[in-house]
């Protein structure tokens, strides 16, 4: 039974029609400061927090509920504590609901000041969704708006919150505060370590991080049948992320850790590109990207570019898939489509695929798309910045060789280098205007990945242009490529021998550009 609650928002999403509804039921509702006045001036029956404590909000609000009246209210179990609590002159408090200063947003204002973060770390209110937390056996503790009405619809069936829910909101309640301290510590120990801490000298990488990820769904398996594996989303993914992505197929048949490593492979990819594209990935690497006038020409001309390969391949789309792309899609065995939208119709035809698995992401996130990345290895995580860029380094390359590429050189070469970037070192990649014709991944030497791009290619490798993840540690790259036909190069340039490539280029007639930069993937 809830007879009170305490309310305390910073977010006050939701927060008048939870505090009338509550009201309407006959739970007296205690209230912070700006909460409090919200309610009043909506004409809730509220009581402020210092007229139960009988103590007053001192230090500009750092210290209103940190009180034994409110704390001995949340924690008291029942009956065996019922004596102590009439002793602070406290009352039970049934419902705590506390969503936190805005910390997070905080740091992220632009040209905040220390203080005003520091001012920012809630204190009282984590305090109070503890307390509440630990005494779930008789507390319900609310700190997401989104909750509100499943927890009324509680009340509303049953006069209370059940004990199963309140476990559940103790949980979450727990998973808040840490993600919220880990925020905090986070925020401190990227200040420099000496001097006048400065919100504005904060390092990349802070000395604690906390990572605050939540289960997302289970995974049909790991990596192979016989490890088990899991999706954890990150709190705060951005929207357009992988992450957030709706499964609109195959019947809510689940993804496995690869189907999810290759969607990230190819839709990271995809975002390359302005125009309608399409990217076909085969364990992580793309097999097939091309461009075209429409999504249906674009994936046509990307299966075609390794058709044996495209074969149970993960594949995505920039656009939203319409019926014509659709009809393409459906024609062979994939895995599994990622793209930000689907027309209806095309949804239609997709799901004719009994197993074929969709991902509808949302608006794409931009190419140059800033975030941290992490990778596991034995006991930590290498991090780094994601590799944002690509766009512009051939067309802002230096040319190197006695002749320039061709404007249509410079177009196949510019697709060659988005692609190189996603494809695993050494990486190879030869392509014509608006699509690939061979990609040669994931080998130890580069040589070797020429040799694969143009045996994929065949006869297409003639007239093409070759674009390479890191320079050429010898010119026999150069030579081989010539052998086949092809017309120019782009490479970030950089090696010992720069000068012997540059001559075997020059002697085969091939236009080299040095993009100055270097697209690793490991
Ligand atoms: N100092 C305290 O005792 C305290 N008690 C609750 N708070 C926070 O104050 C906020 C609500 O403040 P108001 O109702 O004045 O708008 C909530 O985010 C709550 O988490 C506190 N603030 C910070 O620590």
């Amino acid at each position: 039974m809830i007879r009170r609650a305490l309310i305390s928002v910073s977010d006050k999403t939701g927060l008048l029609p939870l505090a009338r509804r509550l009201a309407e039921k006959g739970v007296e509702i205690l209230s912070t400061g700006g909460t409090q006045r919200a309610l009043a001036d909506a004409g809730v029956p509220v009581i402020g927090v210092e007229a139960y404590t009988g103590s007053p909000e001192v230090m500009d609000g750092r210290v209103k509920t940190l009180h034994p009246r409110v704390h001995g209210g949340i924690l008291m179990r029942g009956a065996i504590d019922d004596e102590d609590l009439a002793r602070l002159g406290g009352a039970p408090i049934d419902l705590v609901v506390c969503n936190l200063y805005p910390f997070e947003a905080t740091v992220r204002k632009p040209g905040v000041t220390h203080p005003e973060i520091i001012e920012n770390i809630d204190i009282g209110g984590p305090s109070m969704v503890r307390s509440a937390a630990k005494n779930h056996a008789r507390v319900a503790v609310v700190v997401d708006p989104a909750d509100y009405d499943a927890v009324l619809a509680e009340i509303d069936r049953q006069g209370e919150v059940s004990s199963a829910t309140r476990r559940r909101l103790a949980t979450k309640a727990f998973a808040h505060t840490a993600a919220y301290d880990g925020m905090v510590s986070g925020y401190l120990s990227s200040l420099p370590e000496d001097g006048e801490p400065n919100a504005a000298q904060r390092e990349a990488y802070p000395r604690f991080l906390t990572l605050a990820l939540e289960r997302a769904y289970p995974l049909r398996y790991g990596e192979n049948p016989h490890q088990s594996g899991a999706f954890y989303r990150e709190r705060g993914a951005a929207a357009g992320s992988l992450a957030l992505a709706e499964s609109l197929g195959a019947g809510g048949k689940e993804l496995s850790f690869n189907n999810l490593v290759d969607v990230d492979a190819a839709f990271e990819a995809v975002r390359e590109f302005t125009q309608p594209a399409a990217v076909v990935v085969k364990h992580t690497n793309p097999c097939g990207v091309a461009t075209g006038d429409s999504l249906a020409a674009a994936y046509r001309t990307a299966r075609e570019a390794d058709a044996v390969s495209a074969f149970g391949g993960i594949v995505a789309l920039n656009r939203e898939v319409d019926r014509a792309a659709a009809e393409v899609l459906v024609e062979t065995f994939l895995e599994c489509v990622v793209a930000p939208a689907y027309a209806p119709e095309a949804l239609e035809v997709l799901r004719t695929k009994k197993n074929l698995r969709l991902l509808a992401t949302g608006a794409l996130l931009p190419a140059d798309h800033r975030e941290l990345t992490f990778k596991r290895v034995g006991g930590g995580l290498v991090v780094q910045e994601r590799d944002a860029s690509a766009a512009g380094e051939v067309r802002g390359g230096r040319v190197v060789t006695k002749r320039a590429p061709t404007e249509e050189e410079i177009e196949a070469l510019d697709l060659g280098w988005r692609v190189c970037k996603h494809v695993k070192s050494n990486a190879i990649v030869l392509a014509i205007p608006g699509r690939t014709v061979g990609i040669g991944a994931g080998q130890m030497s580069r040589v070797e990945s020429v040799r694969i791009a143009c045996s994929k290619a065949g006869e297409r490798a003639r007239g093409s242009v070759l674009a390479s993840d890191a320079f050429f540690p010898f010119p026999d790259n150069v030579v081989l490529a010539a052998e086949h036909g092809i017309t120019a190069v782009a490479q970030p340039g950089g090696s010992v021998k720069d000068a012997e490539v540059i001559a075997a280029a020059d002697a085969a007639g091939i236009a080299m550009v040095f993009t100055g930069a270097r697209h690793f993937r490991h």
